[in-house]
């Protein structure tokens, strides 16, 4: 699978040469395929790409009776309303086909209605379509990109980015109105043989830059968004300002930083050729397994990390270790393993399910005797330990929410002892930690813990960039100073 970024000197001129190549890339598959399959975007550049579509003489090149209209996502409102992707998507397009694109070809994500009370229903309605049509790799998914790095209706940190085994998904609480969408599932991108992915202005920079270095699909989920043959990043210059490259125009990837899955592969590639320093036994294994079928996000550490962690405790001689974030046990297993004997550990985790989980399988790998899981915020139970006059903690993993912890580092300083290692996960998320003005609270969180570690009188700390199978992140090493 190839990358190729293409940059343009601005949005409209992007628009219509993003147009131009859908043309000749529709009239290139019918020659030898038929029919085409190619799934449309909302959003500005992507109905300004219709629109030129529509505008151009090429489009008479095309066998639009071979062509079958798809949508990467929708916002689930009435039939006709002016928001809907597809009513936008008929009015720069489709209309001016008239009678050249079979209705019947056109297939739109169903409106809210009473039939369709809920995107749930739309979804499932979506998936019965591409069903009934063969589920076919769709020859090119266009998708526009908002300056948080969604595109579709994948949008950072929340879980239809993790739904597998389906091609559509109901969204709720989108950040980007209207709230309620029915999207397509990264399965369903990921099939296509072309995703393009088009973005112009300095509002995007920040996402172009973190989506082409690799970021975490959680912070970017553009990063995700890759084809089995081709991902192609159509860019105006504006919107490469944030890659330090400077971008002259037409440029190929070879002008931008590793292409993600390559850099993504060769990551991957050289964590499992050092794999064998970090044996996982049946339980770690069975750790991971469970959190996997029990639904969790696949967040948790990768396993050389974890042994970090419990090589990092065996290091400072940690008697009492605290995590805030079980998860679902992984890197709890990983530290309490590290423990000599008599020593302990408490970790914290909001969700109950997760901390379901988490205990099922502490106790399958024998260490439940010596670990603690306390439910609930993790805050309100650090105050309780507070005020419970806990003896301090010699090694802290702090794996939760990002945007708490500069509160958590203030709560920890009651909680530790001199020469006490905190070590704080996920503080580099793909590079958009750069971003001052980055819509993702939780990167504003680690950007709120630089701030407040900066000669801080007590925490001593450094930062580790790192890159692996879980991505382009990195870690906060804390020590409290004597
Ligand atoms: O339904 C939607 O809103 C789109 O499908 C969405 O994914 C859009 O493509 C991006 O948000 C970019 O939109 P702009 O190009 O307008 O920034």
């Amino acid at each position: 699978m190839t990358r190729d970024v293409v940059v343009h000197p601005d949005a409209r001129v992007l628009a219509a040469a993003a147009a131009a190549r859908l043309l000749t890339h529709l009239v290139d598959v019918q020659s030898h395929r038929s029919p085409v399959h190619v799934a449309l975007t909302g959003g500005t550049v992507g109905i300004a790409t219709l629109a030129a579509v529509a505008a151009s003489p090429v489009r008479d090149a095309v066998d639009w009776s071979g062509v079958h209209l798809w949508w990467g996502d929708e916002r689930f409102l009435p039939d006709g309303d002016p928001d809907r992707n597809e009513t936008q998507a008929r009015a720069a397009l489709i209309d001016a086909l008239g009678d050249a694109l079979p209705a019947q070809n056109v297939h739109a994500m169903a409106a809210r209605s009473e039939e369709v009370p809920t995107p749930e229903v739309a979804a499932e309605a979506y998936a019965t379509t591409l069903a009934e049509q063969g589920s076919p790799a769709f020859d090119v998914v266009l998708l526009g990109m908002g300056p948080d790095g969604h595109v579709a209706s994948l949008f950072p940190g929340h879980e239809a980015l993790t739904v597998t085994g389906r091609p559509t998904v109901a969204v709720h609480d989108s950040p980007k109105p209207p709230p309620e969408r029915v999207s397509l599932t990264y399965d369903a991108i990921r099939g296509a043989r072309e995703v393009w992915v088009v973005a112009a202005g300095t509002e995007k920079a920040q996402a172009v830059a973190s989506a082409l270095r690799g970021a975490p699909v959680d912070t970017t989920p553009a990063a995700g968004a890759l084809g089995t043959e081709r991902t192609l990043w159509l860019v105006d210059v504006a919107a490469t300002q944030a890659l330090g490259t400077p971008a002259a125009l037409s440029t190929t990837a070879a002008a931008f930083p590793a292409p993600v899955q390559e850099a993504a592969g060769l990551w991957q590639r050289v964590d499992e050729y050092f794999s064998a320093l970090v044996p996982e036994d049946l339980a770690l294994v069975e750790t991971r397994h469970a959190a996997a079928t029990g639904g969790l996000p696949d967040i948790a550490v990768a396993p050389n990390q974890g042994k970090l962690l419990h090589l990092l405790a065996q290091a400072v001689g940690a008697r009492r270790i605290l995590e805030i974030g079980t998860l679902g046990g992984y890197s709890t297993l990983w530290l309490a393993r590290a423990l000599p004997s008599g020593g302990t550990l408490t970790t914290l985790e909001i969700d109950p399910e997760h901390a379901r989980v988490a205990v099922d399988s502490l106790t399958q790998a024998g260490v439940d005797d010596h670990v603690d899981v306390l439910v609930g915020p993790a805050a309100d139970t650090l105050d309780r330990l507070v005020s419970d006059g806990t003896e301090p903690f010699d090694l802290v993993f702090v794996d939760a929410d990002k945007q708490s912890i500069p509160r958590y580092l203030e709560q920890l300083l009651e909680l530790t002892r001199p020469g006490s290692v905190v070590v704080v996960d996920n503080v580099v998320r793909g590079g958009a930690v750069l971003d001052a003005d980055h819509p993702d609270e939780r990167v504003q969180g680690v950007r709120a813990m630089v701030d407040l570690l900066t000669d801080h009188p007590r925490y001593d700390a450094t930062v580790l960039q790192t890159v692996g199978a879980k991505g382009y992140d990195g870690l906060a090493l804390l020590r409290v100073r004597d």
